[in-house]
């Protein structure tokens, strides 16, 4: 088990984690996520022993990484597939790191073969494409055949057949019973891979919870209703039933209603007591995308701001109209990219704050811990921190949270 308590890390004056306690547990796969800049390299540096906490601690087995025993049989990771001498060969690259580690050379064979990578063992890696790249580092982190794996970016230049191969072996490897921390940008994979999900943003836990979970928590899942187009009569009558049956119903562009707040069948009992024939009454399952978006849209650091197509638009005659937008689906609406949140006053962006409190899965909480006593760079005056950060209970909505839709400097 990694377990992660108060860690922070400062470069200078930029704070890149802060405060971070969570575990990652054997036998899951949990991912690892957070926008660009968040801290996940840093904490994984830091899980790794190649960074110095500023303060707090992580421990691999009880152990920091440099005080455990034989550590790479123990440990096994890749953060950066371009960190490979590229004059070397590929098994002459692994052949290294095993003699470096007491690991048998037949084994080197072994994991070339487990990375598909034994038909180029004695080509040079520098000629090596992304994907080849991501598989010796794979390979590498297989090496010590470790109970214990992390991979920053695993799939990162991978193909459709390279991104199903690694979802598989990480899900292996955590069947084995393996701890399995992974970090991804693609939202979908994650979805597919991971069991647990540990969500930073500017250096903070922003969550610690189940996929599951993280995805009912924030995000909703909705109806889609639509009656005939010929009867747009049909289309009210049903819209103030729905609402007064406590329904919140908001609608789409294609003339469809998006229904949040009751379950299909009671739809189907209303729009029938209502006289109302449907042409379509569907389950939409909020994605983990949309969660994500969701939990993070406060503490994204970069966003692009110039519309890229500015430059090529041809300016318009005096006069002359711009030729109608086509419609996007579900664009512009409410909930496009963020659903709305599952409750009112539901607080997805809750994040640890003020006094010590119990760490997940009931771990003790971090009074006295290294960098608790350290200042808040992103605290403002806050209300109430929820009990249990990631998973907030129905309260009045109220900005639990630093404001992370500021720039730090602003803050
Ligand atoms: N050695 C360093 N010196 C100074 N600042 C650093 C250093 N390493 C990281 N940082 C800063 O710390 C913050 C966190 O960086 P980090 O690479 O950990 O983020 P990340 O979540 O892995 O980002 P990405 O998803 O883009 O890989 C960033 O603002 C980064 O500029």
């Amino acid at each position: 088990m990694i377990e992660a308590v108060g860690l922070t890390k400062r470069y200078g004056a930029k704070t890149a984690v802060y405060n971070l306690s969570f575990q990652v547990r054997p036998g899951a796969v949990t991912g690892f996520l957070g926008p660009n800049g968040s801290g996940k390299s840093t904490t994984m540096r830091m899980i790794l022993g190649l960074d110095n906490p500023t303060s707090g601690q992580v421990t691999i087995g009880g152990f920091p990484y440099r005080k455990l025993p034989n550590a790479p049989r123990q440990v096994g990771a890749l953060l950066d597939a371009k960190a490979v001498h590229g004059g070397r060969h590929a098994r002459n690259h692994l052949l290294c790191l095993a003699q470096l580690s007491g690991i048998p050379a037949r084994r080197v064979d072994e994991v070339l073969g487990v990375v598909g990578l034994q038909d180029v063992a004695k080509k040079r890696s520098k000629g090596f494409s992304l994907g080849m790249g991501q598989r010796l580092g794979i390979a590498a982190a297989l090496l010590g055949d470790p109970q214990v794996l992390l991979f920053d970016e695993p799939v990162n230049g991978l193909d459709p057949e390279g991104i199903l191969w690694v979802r598989n072996l990480m899900k292996a490897l955590a069947a084995e019973g393996r701890t399995v921390f992974v970090s991804s940008h693609l939202m979908s994979e994650m979805a597919l891979t991971a069991d647990h999900l540990i969500v930073i943003g500017r250096g903070q836990l922003l969550a610690d919870q189940s996929i599951k979970d993280f995805i009912s928590h924030n995000s909703a899942d909705f109806a889609r209703v639509r009656t005939p187009e010929t009867e747009p009569q049909q289309r009210e009558k049903l819209t103030a039933a729905l609402t007064e049956a406590g329904g919140q119903v908001l609608p789409e562009q294609d003339g469809a209603l998006r229904v949040m707040g009751l379950p299909l069948p009671r739809i189907s009992d209303l729009a029938h007591s209502a006289d109302v024939r449907l042409w379509e009454l569907s389950p939409h399952q909020a994605s983990l995308e949309e969660a994500y978006m969701r939990m993070t849209q406060g503490a994204v650091d970069y966003r692009s701001t110039i519309d890229q197509k500015a430059g090529l638009q041809q300016e318009l005659p005096p006069g002359a109209m711009p030729p109608p937008q086509l419609p996007v689906a579900g664009q512009g609406q409410p909930g496009w990219y963020a659903p709305p949140p599952p409750q009112q006053g539901g607080q997805p962006f809750a994040m640890p704050q003020g006094a010590p409190q119990a760490g997940p899965y009931g771990a003790p909480g971090t009074p006295g811990a290294p960098g608790t006593a350290d200042v808040n760079p992103y605290a403002q005056p806050a209300p109430q921190a929820p009990a249990q950060p990631p998973v907030a209970p129905p309260a009045p909505a109220a900005p639990a949270t630093p404001d992370l839709t500021k720039p730090e400097d602003a803050r």
